[in-house]
């Protein structure tokens, strides 16, 4: 069933669930159901246990385990160099901080262009034993949309993700805003419509000017998540390492689209330099950081003569 006809199989009818578990794992129906409702979406991502965590405790809506945490967690160059089984590792670690997100894991450079068998297997292993409950894959090519239809024939919700698509980073000419010419806006587009049309849950869309993202939104039938496309989107996405400041600034270029929360980094190190000074000023540890020992068993130890 494509998602466009999952929405509104349900539209009319009441939450399916609601008196059963208190806080559980949030499922296509919610996402459905905000898109509905003209809520925003949130989604972020995650790419440890700490911060699959704090998006659970902060009740994101979709958890991204997403292949940027090469460069912002594991300081490869780009997104392309990530090995699959260190994509897993992280993928894993998010799944087991994280029980309340819907979780979705990318399809990393290398791991599904030679497309069906290859993406099944890629995506199996993502469900199996990474733990996710949807998949995002790059481009909207023609290529790779009976691949997207036959993952969506075995239960797995396909994510699209055009405009500024990192993996091909090299023949975009660099991270570049998208769909400013007459030709890629159209092209884009169309894309957009054939992912609809192959079935998947949601598009990001990434670096597109905010007019073309809100054109895209107005005429399709299942949400956007913006990423640099403006606010005239279904939802957002932020790299959790850009908007809580987690990497070096020193060494990372934030993007205009990224709105900083927090300054991570920053802070760490100032408790580091904190800690440093306490060390050597004897400011830590005091008594208090310690532990006493039983009375009379300093006494005893003494007159063992060791
Ligand atoms: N930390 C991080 N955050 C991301 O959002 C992200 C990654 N890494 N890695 C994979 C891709 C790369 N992304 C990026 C990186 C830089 C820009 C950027 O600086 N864009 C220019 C556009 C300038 C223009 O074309 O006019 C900018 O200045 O915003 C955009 C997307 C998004 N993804
Ligand atoms: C920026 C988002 C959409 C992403 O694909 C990633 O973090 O890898
Ligand atoms: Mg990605």
């Amino acid at each position: 069933m494509s998602f466009v006809r999952f929405i509104r199989s349900f539209s009319s009818a009441p939450s399916l669930r609601s008196a059963h578990a208190s806080n559980p794992r949030k499922t296509l129906l919610d996402i459905a159901s905000r898109y509905n409702q003209n809520q925003a979406i949130s989604m972020v991502t995650a790419h440890d246990f700490i911060t699959g965590r704090m998006l659970e405790k902060a009740n994101i809506d979709i958890a991204l385990v997403g292949d940027s945490l090469a460069m912002t967690t594991l300081g490869y160059k780009d997104t392309n160099e990530l090995p699959f089984e260190e994509f897993l590792y992280h993928v894993r670690s998010v799944a087991r901080g994280n029980a309340t997100s819907f979780l979705v894991a990318d399809l990393p450079f290398g791991t599904f262009e030679r497309l069906t068998d290859q993406a099944v297997d890629t995506c199996v292993r993502l469900v199996k034993e990474g733990g996710v409950q949807g998949i995002k894959v790059e481009g909207g090519n023609p290529e790779i949309l009976p691949t997207i239809r036959k993952l969506n024939s075995m239960g797995i919700p396909i994510m699209g993700h055009v405009g500024l698509t990192p993996q091909r980073h090299n023949s975009l000419g660099g991270f570049k805003l998208q769909g400013n010419s007459v030709e890629t806006a159209a092209q884009i587009y169309r894309e957009v419509r054939a992912l609809q049309e192959a079935g998947v849950f949601a598009i990001v869309l990434e670096c597109i000017p905010n007019r073309l993202a809100e054109f895209i939104t107005a005429n399709i039938q299942v949400p956007t998540i913006g990423i640099g496309a403006g606010p005239g989107v279904s939802g957002q996405v932020l790299v959790i390492a850009d908007m809580l400041g987690m990497c070096d600034p020193d060494d990372s270029h934030m993007a205009k689209f990224v709105k900083g929360y927090d300054g991570f980094f920053k802070r760490g190190v100032e408790g580091l330099k904190t800690y440093k000074s306490d060390l050597e000023e004897k400011k830590f540890p005091t008594e208090e950081h310690g532990y006493k020992i039983k009375k009379g068993i300093m006494d005893e130890l003494r007159k063992l003569n060791l």
